[in-house]
């Protein structure tokens, strides 16, 4: 389903979203900080700054599901259109799990329509970050695997909370599975490629200090500075004109969009045929139940 149809969908009699994502500013949009709510992602913008705090509340740990991923879609697309806001910084809305990743319950036991489905949303979520016209900022108070990792590279810079417990990484791996390309060049172009391939192979999930050290975050901060470090950064990047920033980051981003644009539907082709094995799917639904049987 295209975006169009999922948000129609979303937007049924009866959704949660209905009425929400789409709706104005509580405060009419006027200076100082304004909340849109939306079920799964909350908006906190600051015209006068230029900036707005989006943050993800789907609990229990952030997964992006389908749902997650539409009305993420959504959020942004709004906010790309809204001429006040010039920057974005993505953070969890409690600390502790900034992503759990793509939402393993949509990629087991389905079938080959939603795995497609699912796949291009991943897609054009990816697609409407890394081309994202507006300065980027992950503000991770939490833990951030494989598609969560992969929701901050798509910013501009990352500030990383000192929480040991908080690790960070394409661990994709150590599931069973791989990255696919455009994680793979995303990685690369944040760290390189030697640092890229011994991270994916091992499906590495790293520290703070060990990801400061390979370059996947730029700042490690206290976990209660970790905003407003995110919104300091921003400010830096707001002083650039925009049309320069904006054509350096196109200049920099366009043969790693380029590719996925390319190769687009041959890609969710492959993640369908790979997601539909057998032997894939035994070993996602192993790495779910043990997730699950930690709680039972
Ligand atoms: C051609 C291309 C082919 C490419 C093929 C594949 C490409 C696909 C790429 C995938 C990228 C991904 O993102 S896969 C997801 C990877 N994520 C993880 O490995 C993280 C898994 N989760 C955890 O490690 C932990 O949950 C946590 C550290 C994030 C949090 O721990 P905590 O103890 O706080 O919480 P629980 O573990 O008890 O979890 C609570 C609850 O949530 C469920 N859960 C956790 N993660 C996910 C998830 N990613 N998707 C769906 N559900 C998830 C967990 O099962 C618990 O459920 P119950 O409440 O029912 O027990």
């Amino acid at each position: 389903m295209a975006l169009v149809a999922r948000v129609r969908a979303l937007l049924l009699p009866g959704s949660r979203l209905r009425g929400a994502t789409l709706g104005r500013a509580a405060n009419g949009g006027g200076a100082g900080a304004r909340r849109a709510l939306s079920h799964r992602v909350l908006v906190e913008a600051d015209p006068a700054a230029g900036v707005a705090v989006v943050k993800f509340r789907n609990p229990p740990v952030n997964s992006l599901s389908l749902e997650m991923l539409t009305e993420l879609g959504i959020c942004l697309e709004k906010l790309e259109n809204d001429k006040t806001v010039r920057g974005i910084v993505l953070t969890a809305d409690r600390p502790g799990i900034f992503s759990a990743g793509l939402d393993l319950t949509e990629m087991c036991g389905r079938n080959p329509a939603h795995y497609a489905e699912f796949w291009k949303a991943v897609q054009e979520l990816w697609l409407r970050l890394y081309q994202s016209n507006m300065a980027l900022g992950a503000a991770i108070n939490g833990t951030c695997p494989a598609g969560g990792c992969l929701l901050s590279l798509t910013c501009d810079y990352r500030i990383l909370a000192d929480n040991p417990k908080y690790t960070i990484g394409l661990n994709e791996t150590q599931l069973g599975i791989f990255a696919p390309f455009w994680f793979k060049d995303t990685m690369v172009n944040t760290i390189g490629h030697r640092a890229t391939e011994r991270a994916l192979q091992l499906g590495l999930l790293f520290t703070p200090a060990e990801a400061l050290q390979v370059g996947l975050v730029d700042q490690v901060v206290p976990e209660d500075q970790v905003q407003s470090t995110a919104l300091s950064v921003m400010s830096q990047w707001l002083a650039i004109p925009d049309h320069a920033r904006q054509l350096t980051k196109t200049m920099m981003r366009k043969a790693t969009v380029d590719q996925l644009l390319k190769h687009r539907e041959a890609d969710i082709q492959n993640f369908v045929s790979f997601i539909s094995r057998d032997s894939i799917q035994k070993v996602l639904q192993v790495y779910l139940q043990k997730l699950r049987k930690k709680n039972h």
